[in-house]
């Protein structure tokens, strides 16, 4: 499977056009290949990853739709494709977009206009900064700390609530010092005390009933590399005074053994709780809460970083694209809007899960916010989703209408345009507008 990418796929035989189109994207800070043919393009997107290919329908040698049906029945996996029509050609782009395309634009257009289309398909995904991790003030701060962390081992303590993605900035942090060095995670929370002193530090053959062969613990797994130790605030007592004493001696002796092993490992602990209360009932040690804690970094909540969930939304479509055969969709409007306005309790790995569930209901291009939250778009809003919201809200009426219409109409496109009293090439607009097709919306009236 060909990696993930974020470069754009630009197919332009006019050489005005496409320099104008590469320059405008180069300011945009959006990354891409320019090819000139339909030949050409053909050979890298069989090879290379793309995030999205803007491509002109007339090009010298085999036509836009060509291209795109030659890939089709290739079987490629294919990013998402815009093409640029002229004004003769829309009904050679309406039937791209039945076939799978995303969207078009016709000639003349306002660069403006592309630029808009282009960033809601994939600029929110780059903007999620280095690693992923998020582009909001908080969480641009803690990508600087961890660049400054990469050149230390000092001990991280990672905080923040469930599902703020705790072990990722751990991984984060590991990418940026010891690529091909271990990463080796134990949830310190999940085993009894004994499980907990076999899977840290390892045994000997014979130590316990059961103990068929010497094995490493974690800390012998993870030497030159980062021992990640999450829920260390679960810890049971007797591993605290062994985990301590582990550390301040940067060896370990494995259970029904005697020597000692000499460890090299960053240590990268996390945790929900609030160690310092936890220090203060007597439940945690204070000299062990010292030595984790050299540096902490508190992730805060997706609900105090609004700004990071749409493009982290992005992120986790395109990472679930990639399990599969399908191209990754996009939100409609009411969705947007929803998204960014729901709290979001159990954090990314609820969003992921809900993505993951939208994902396989949604057939067509675009997640609705029915298909989202499993319930209709809200009718109210919160006062600083005010501006917008009517727009959002008469567009969300017109599209349930319209499918209503298609329903009654038995799906007969030219039928229901005339039951409409709009045009049959105004109907289907507004269905790729919606991202209305059968498959996907039937079971929503
Ligand atoms: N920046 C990100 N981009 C994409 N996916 C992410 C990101 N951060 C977290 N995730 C995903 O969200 C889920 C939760 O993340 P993670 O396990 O790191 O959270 P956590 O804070 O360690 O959770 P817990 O406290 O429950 O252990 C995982 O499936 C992870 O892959």
């Amino acid at each position: 499977m060909k990696p993930p990418s974020n470069r754009i796929c630009l197919i332009e035989d006019d050489e005005l056009m496409g320099e104008s189109l590469s320059d405008r994207f180069g300011l945009e800070g959006f990354e891409h290949d320019w090819y000139r043919t339909g030949a050409e393009a053909l050979a890298a997107l069989r090879s290379l990853s793309y995030a999205l290919v803007v491509s002109d329908i007339r090009l010298p040698d085999i036509t836009g739709d060509v291209l795109f049906e030659q890939l089709l029945t290739e079987g490629q996996r294919l990013p998402p494709f815009i093409f640029i029509t002229g004004h003769g050609e829309i009904d050679s782009a309406v039937n791209l977009l039945k076939k799978g395309a995303r969207d078009y634009i016709t000639k003349p257009f306002d660069l403006d206009a592309l630029i808009d289309k282009m960033g809601d398909i994939i600029s929110p995904v780059m903007e999620t900064g280095m690693s992923g991790l998020g582009q909001s003030p908080a969480m641009r701060q803690i990508q600087t700390m961890l660049k400054r962390l990469a050149s230390s081992t000092a001990s991280v303590l990672i905080t923040g609530e469930s599902g703020v993605g705790k072990e990722r900035v751990a991984r984060a942090l590991h990418d940026l010092t010891g690529q091909n060095k271990p990463f080796i995670a134990v949830n310190c929370g999940s085993l009894t005390e004994s499980l907990l002193e076999a899977e840290l530090f390892g045994y000997e053959k014979g130590a316990f009933t059961g103990a068929a062969r010497t094995k490493k613990g974690v800390f012998e797994q993870a030497d030159g590399g980062t021992l990640f130790l999450d829920e260390i605030g679960d810890t049971p007592p007797a591993m605290q005074v062994r985990l301590l004493r582990a550390l301040q001696e940067r060896s370990i002796v494995r259970v029904g053994g005697e020597t000692l092993i000499p460890v090299n490992i960053r240590l990268v602990c996390a945790t929900h709780q609030i160690l310092q209360e936890r220090v203060v009932s007597g439940v945690f040690r204070e000299d062990l809460y010292y030595r984790i804690n050299v540096v902490e970094l508190r992730i805060p909540p997706l609900r105090e970083r609004p700004e990071d969930i749409l493009p982290l939304a992005h992120t986790l479509l395109a990472e679930i694209a990639a399990t599969s055969d399908k191209s990754p969709p996009g939100f409609t409007a009411a969705a947007k809007h929803a998204i960014k306005a729901y709290p979001w309790p159990g954090n990314i790995r609820e969003l992921k899960n809900s993505l993951e569930r939208a994902s396989l209901m949604c057939d067509g291009p675009l997640i609705s916010h029915d298909i989202l939250f499993e319930r209709p778009a809200p009718v109210l809003f919160s006062q600083q989703d005010l501006a917008g919201s009517l727009r959002d809200y008469l567009g969300e009426c017109e599209r349930d209408f319209i499918v209503r219409a298609l329903v009654a109409c038995q799906w007969q496109i030219q039928l229901c345009a005339d039951s409409l009293g709009i045009s049959r090439k105004n109907l289907w607009e507004k269905m790729r507008r919606f991202g209305i097709d059968k498959e996907n919306t039937i079971h929503l009236v």
